[in-house]
């Protein structure tokens, strides 16, 4: 196949073989990503042990950070390296990141007195911190790049394979999200250390550092088959040097004595090319609509931190298996998986036939109310859990009290035969001699054991130890948490979904990356958020804050959908096609006031945004 830049690639049933190597990346680097990130705040809180307040904080500046990188990523590769050198030398930064990760979790490399924790916190933590920050630059840095890399690769006459390459890419997403949230909660739950035993962090940053290097690795294999666009240039920075032109001419110009312009953007048409201007214009109209965006994420990302913290202080057990609190996560890419194809295939089809016009920015308000919603339900289930029980804790505290007359030794071994129950086997020792015994433990709980002075080491003790419940495991189910997470998602699916389909569709052609980086700085902020909230506001109660930010949700969905009532759909092409019929147009025999008569009718139009609209009617909202 011959591709718009007469790039030969090799094809399988009409897709070009390159893309099997760029799916198969995203789903090893999403793996990576997202079964890191399932159990940092549980290494926080019960590694480095901090509070978690400061484990969430530290939690939403590290997401924050992922979302900020994409802007350098994208101009870094726009206007330097590429896209593939990028991918490539940032991926490598990346796999460093994870390294540094999976060695920062290593109990033994400062546990001095071999009693199971660091003796060197200040080691764990700073190489926790730097290798979080690679990670950060790694992940955003790449994230512009390889979808658009991917779609790159597919010819001018392949848009049905590049729309589905786009779909297999976000089931990737979600594969990778799906399968890493299940396992490393797993590795992390194992007991693991060459001189005394510790819960597995370091296998569960060791597993995501793993495929981030078969990410790597695979990319690297398909470098002979890519397409590879050479640097487009720096459109960011041109964007940024017009609007910085257009103030500052506006400034210069302040005085009544000049006559007024129709946009403030007008000004830079001195200077600057009008179809640049229109194409800002339009940028500029969907990004103040992103203003309210921030806040979905803030509480949409919390599902890391908040309520995985939540969970902890909740019931796993369901039956067959126990449930890790990390684990809850993997509710999220499963029901995004359940809930794509069934609104796309039965839902919205549905409302069309009511005849309702559901369109995307109303989607998208109602997936902010969702969210609001699925806080709610948090709040609710909150209640629930301070009304069971007033210590709150996963991870079981056991003490023994000694009655022999001589010092002995207690280690313990956690043993999950495919996570049936949660049972601890203690081994008691004196001198030359053992024993030991096991006991199971509901989540939550804790235990004072008694060691009888009659003990017999050497001997079977599992009937001679006795047992007193200290703190009650929890009881209010995990399960409770299922609304919560359907709320999210549902409200993710109308939200993120829909919102990333409007900016592509709203963008003009040569700016949809700087549209991308928009939306994702809107994750980054609203992390941000959620710090700042979190510290004003610091409320007692956790309940009282899930209250908190669903009532701010609410709020900014109102506002949003009054903002979205007034924007009116356009069709940037189809704008874009007029300016660059009459700007470009040597051959034609209009004069000179007639194409500026034009020029201005269009100018008129795009600024009123009343002559383009969804989908070739006036669709407002
Ligand atoms: C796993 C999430 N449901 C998901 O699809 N995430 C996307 C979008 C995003 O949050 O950036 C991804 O990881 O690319």
């Amino acid at each position: 196949m011959v591709n718009k830049s007469g790039f030969n690639s090799k094809e399988v049933c009409g897709y070009p073989l390159s893309i099997f190597f760029i799916v198969v990346n995203e789903f090893c680097e999403r793996f990576s990503y997202y079964g890191m990130r399932a159990v940092l705040v549980l290494y926080f809180k019960y590694f480095l042990r901090w509070d978690d307040d400061l484990a969430t904080s530290i939690y939403h500046t590290f997401v924050a950070l992922c979302y900020l990188t994409p802007i350098l990523g994208a101009i870094v590769a726009d206007s330097w390296l590429g896209k593939f050198k990028t991918i490539i030398y940032l991926s490598i930064v990346y796999a460093i990141g994870q390294v540094a990760m999976a060695v920062s979790a290593i109990h033994d490399i400062t546990d001095t007195d071999r009693d199971g924790t660091p003796n060197n916190m200040t080691f764990h933590v700073v190489l926790s911190m730097v290798g979080l920050f690679l990670i950060a630059l790694g992940t955003g840095g790449i994230k512009p790049c390889v979808a658009a890399f991917g779609g790159d690769q597919f010819g001018d006459h392949q848009e049905r394979q590049r729309r589905t390459f786009f779909s297999v890419f976000y089931l990737c997403i979600n594969g990778g999200s799906l399968l890493s949230t299940i396992i490393t909660p797993i590795l992390r739950a194992q007991n693991c250390g060459i001189y005394s035993k510790q819960k597995c962090y370091s296998l569960a940053f060791g597993v995501p550092a793993a495929l981030m290097v078969v990410a790597l690795v695979v990319f690297i294999v398909g470098s002979g088959m890519y397409y590879k666009a050479k640097p487009e240039g720096n459109i960011m920075g041109d964007v940024c040097k017009c609007i910085g032109f257009a103030i500052s001419n506006r400034y210069k110009h302040r005085s009544k004595q000049y006559p007024s312009r129709e946009h403030w953007m007008d000004w830079a048409e001195d200077k600057y090319d009008k179809l640049l201007i229109a194409q800002i214009k339009m940028v500029l109209k969907v990004l103040f609509l992103y203003i309210p965006l921030p806040m979905f994420w803030t509480l949409f990302d919390q599902k890391g931190s908040r309520w995985t913290l939540q969970a902890t202080t909740m019931d796993g057990n369901f039956g067959a298996i126990v449930i890790q609190p990390d684990q809850m996560q993997t509710v999220n890419p499963i029901l995004i998986l359940t809930l794509v194809p069934i609104m796309d295939s039965v839902i919205y089809p549905l409302i069309k036939k009511c005849g309702l016009n559901f369109t995307p920015l109303k989607r998208m308000t109602v997936g902010m109310f969702l969210a609001a919603l699925a806080f709610v339900c948090a709040a609710v289930v909150q209640i629930e859990i301070d009304v069971s029980r007033k210590h709150l804790t996963y991870f079981n505290l056991t003490q023994f009290v000694n009655g022999m007359n001589k010092p002995v030794n207690v280690s313990t071994s956690e043993i999950f035969p495919f996570l049936i129950i949660i049972r601890a086997t203690f081994f008691l020792q004196s001198g030359q001699l053992s024993c030991a015994f096991s006991r199971d433990f509901g989540f939550g709980s804790s235990y004072t054991f008694f060691i009888p002075s009659t003990l017999s080491l050497g001997s079977n003790c599992q009937e001679s130890i006795t047992g007193a419940e200290d703190i009650k495991p929890n009881s209010v189910h995990m399960a409770l948490q299922v609304p919560q997470y359907f709320f999210i998602t549902a409200g993710e699916v109308m939200f993120s979904v829909t919102g990333l389909e409007f900016s592509y569709s709203q963008a003009p052609s040569n700016m949809k990356a700087v549209l991308q980086a928009g939306w994702l700085l809107t994750v980054a902020i609203g992390n941000f958020i959620v710090l700042i909230v979190a510290e004003v506001a610091k409320l007692p109660k956790q309940w009282t804050e899930y209250v908190l930010f669903a009532s701010l949700l609410l709020c900014v969905c109102i506002i949003f959908s009054i903002m979205a009532y007034f924007y009116t759909y356009i069709d940037p092409t189809e704008i874009e096609a007029k300016f660059r019929r009459n700007v470009g147009d040597d051959d034609d025999d209009k004069n000179d006031k007639q194409r500026k008569l034009e020029m201005e009718m269009m100018k008129r139009d795009l600024d009123r945004s009343d002559d383009e609209h969804y989908k070739g009617k006036q669709t407002k909202m």
